[in-house]
């Protein structure tokens, strides 16, 4: 267990890990050391021997000197050690976060991450901190007891070492089902959780359908699980911890039957006893504290577990190599891709979008669409042929440079818990005040923040909570105005807008495009009809390609989509120019 957190040790910390073992044993040897000379110490005193007592008793002063000293040095370096794992891990899951492919994060939740990125790594370090001293105590100072004891009366050293195995066997069985019900419970509570934050997040739904009922029925019986599995918790726990406990107390009642044993026997001085039960009683107490760790070392040794995971999960190579990027086109030569393998979302598609030309993606729902849009971004490799934004490879330039040439304006509109102003900012960190009021003015969100308390400065609430879908996507528009970059790669979703929103996103797009290269999953039909080129993809394979007055002359399935859409949109007002 404890060699799954050692793994995750940064390598330039590795070699202080025998200086801490080293450490922990001496400290622990000191302290069995300073149980051990309280036989001498006692009997001396007893026996009015002070002059005896005062040596042993410097002898014990010494081991207890050692085991401050020791002491000092395995928390100096168990800290330098856990302190270098947290950031050297943090740092190696970040790189890690920022090599997986952009995919990797989709309709992935972000709670499991966020745990493994702090908590877990925060148990890991603490193990290494502060629990492994504790765990190697209570394991070597007994067992050193037990044998020092040996020669100091061998019948106590025979029992101690005898009850050893049988605590360490009635603590494993005492671990085993607490393990079966923690695990049940944390099932039952992480069940919980969901159902709570479902049942908020789904309040408008439940209302608009009268179903607050059903809501609260799958809440109350996930609430209803968990307390059963508290009460099975604590009914499995309760009995092995009991249990655990008395052999503990009876492991000593059988040490200071042995001892008072002897002194009716006339073996050993009632001193002698007396300080065999203290030293017995000093024996028990590290057993007990190590057994009370087997949760905490499990958990720590699951965190490792889930660390080492993500650690290891594949990420696309990186191209290291800087490239230049040419003309602003993007071309897919052969490509086709699948989320699974033997799953084929896109198949053999052929087409290049001209630098400062629009390539309008339309066709069936499933069709692919988004899938295309996001291989031009590289949110994964394809499985063959090859995607080229800027004349390379996409796979053969290093991120940024990737990156750096595209706007995405994606259905998905992301915004941080901070200012409207800090939002659109991240398009280009290092924009003028001028620069960001150009960008805002153009995607009209300076008429968002007129309305707003702070202005720019308002805080927009987690993932934009704060604002409209349709203001949302204005601040993101602004965030690719801001960033100007040659290709814009853009899922057209206005939908849902009412008409004044999706005119003024629409205007925003228009400014964002102009003299553009722009990939656009098309949903407006004016957008589709001013296109360059539209691509009609059904079942991941181009079925018709050309202008719009030539896709219609043709009579195919892109005409028969057309006049569907005119017809179904035909009664809203459309804006004469994209
Ligand atoms: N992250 C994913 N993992 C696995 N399968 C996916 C993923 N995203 C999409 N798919 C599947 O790939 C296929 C194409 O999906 P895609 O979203 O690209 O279609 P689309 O044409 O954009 O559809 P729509 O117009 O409804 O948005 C669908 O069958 C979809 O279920």
């Amino acid at each position: 267990m404890i060699r799954k957190v050692f793994r995750l040790v940064p390598d330039e910390f590795a070699p202080l890990i025998p200086r801490l073992l080293a450490a922990i044993v001496l400290q622990a040897l000191c302290q069995a050391i300073a149980y051990l000379l309280l036989v001498p110490v006692l009997e001396a005193v007893f026996d009015d021997d002070l002059r005896g007592a005062w040596l042993w008793a410097l002898g014990m002063s010494a081991a207890v000197l050692g085991v401050v000293v020791f002491g000092y040095l395995q928390s100096v370096i168990g800290l330098r050690i856990g302190l270098g794992m947290q950031r050297g891990l943090q740092t190696r899951l970040g790189d890690q976060l920022n090599a997986l492919p952009l995919g990797w994060f989709e309709g992935r939740d972000a709670g499991p991450l966020s745990r493994v990125v702090v908590e877990q790594v925060r148990e890991t370090q603490g193990l290494i901190a502060y629990l492994l001293t504790k765990v190697l105590t209570g394991v070597i100072v007994p067992v050193v007891v037990a044998v020092g004891m040996l020669f100091i009366d061998w019948r106590i050293g025979v029992a101690m070492l005898a009850a050893a195995p049988v605590l360490y066997l009635v603590n494993q069985l005492a671990n085993r089902a607490y393990t079966g019900a923690d695990a049940r419970l944390h099932a039952a509570a992480a069940e919980a959780d969901s159902r709570v934050v479902e049942f908020a997040q789904a309040q408008p739904v439940l209302r608009a359908f009268g179903a607050v009922g059903a809501g609260n029925k799958a809440l109350e019986s996930a609430l209803v699980r968990q307390r059963a599995a508290v009460r099975k918790m604590m009914i499995a726990t309760v009995p092995g911890l009991i249990v655990f406990a008395l052999f503990v107390q009876a492991v000593f009642l059988v040490l200071a039957y042995i001892a008072v044993v002897q002194v009716t026997g006339g073996s050993i001085s009632a001193a002698a006893a007396i300080a065999l039960i203290a030293v017995s009683s000093r024996f028990i107490e590290p057993v007990n504290q190590a057994a009370q760790l087997g949760a905490a070392l499990r958990s720590a040794a699951a965190a490792a577990d889930r660390i080492t995971e993500l650690l290891a999960e594949p990420t696309l190579p990186v191209a290291t190599e800087p490239v230049t990027p040419g003309a602003p086109a993007v071309v897919f030569d052969a490509v086709s891709f699948g989320y699974r393998p033997g799953e084929s979302v896109l198949t053999d598609l052929n087409f290049t979008v001209p630098a400062g030309t629009t390539t309008a993606i339309v066709g069936p729902s499933g069709a692919g669409k988004t899938t295309l849009l996001r291989l031009a971004a590289r949110f994964y490799d394809v499985d063959s042929g090859v995607v080229s934004v800027g004349e390379h490879d996409v796979r053969d330039q290093p991120s940024d440079t990737l990156l750096d040439q595209l706007a995405l304006v994606f259905q998905n509109v992301y915004l941080f818990n901070r200012s409207v102003a800090d939002n659109i900012r991240i398009g280009k960190p290092g924009a003028t005040d001028a620069e960001l009021t150009r960008a805002a003015v153009a995607a009209r969100v300076d008429e968002i923040v007129e309305r707003l308390p702070d202005g720019f400065d308002t805080t927009v609430g987690e993932g934009g909570a704060s604002l409209s879908g349709g203001e949302r996507q204005r601040v993101s528009i602004a965030r690719a105005l801001l960033k100007d970059a040659p290709i814009v790669l853009l899922d057209e979703a206005t939908s849902a807008l009412d008409p004044h929103s999706e005119a003024v996103v629409v205007r925003g797009i228009h400014e964002l495009t102009r003299g553009k290269t722009v990939l656009v999953v098309a949903h407006r039909l004016t957008t589709i009809a001013h296109a360059d080129q539209i691509l009609f993809l059904d079942g991941g394979r181009i079925t018709e390609r050309g202008t719009h007055a030539e896709l219609l002359a043709r009579d195919g399935r892109y005409a028969a989509f057309w006049n569907e859409r005119e017809r179904a949109t035909g009664w809203r007002l459309e804006p004469a120019t994209v």
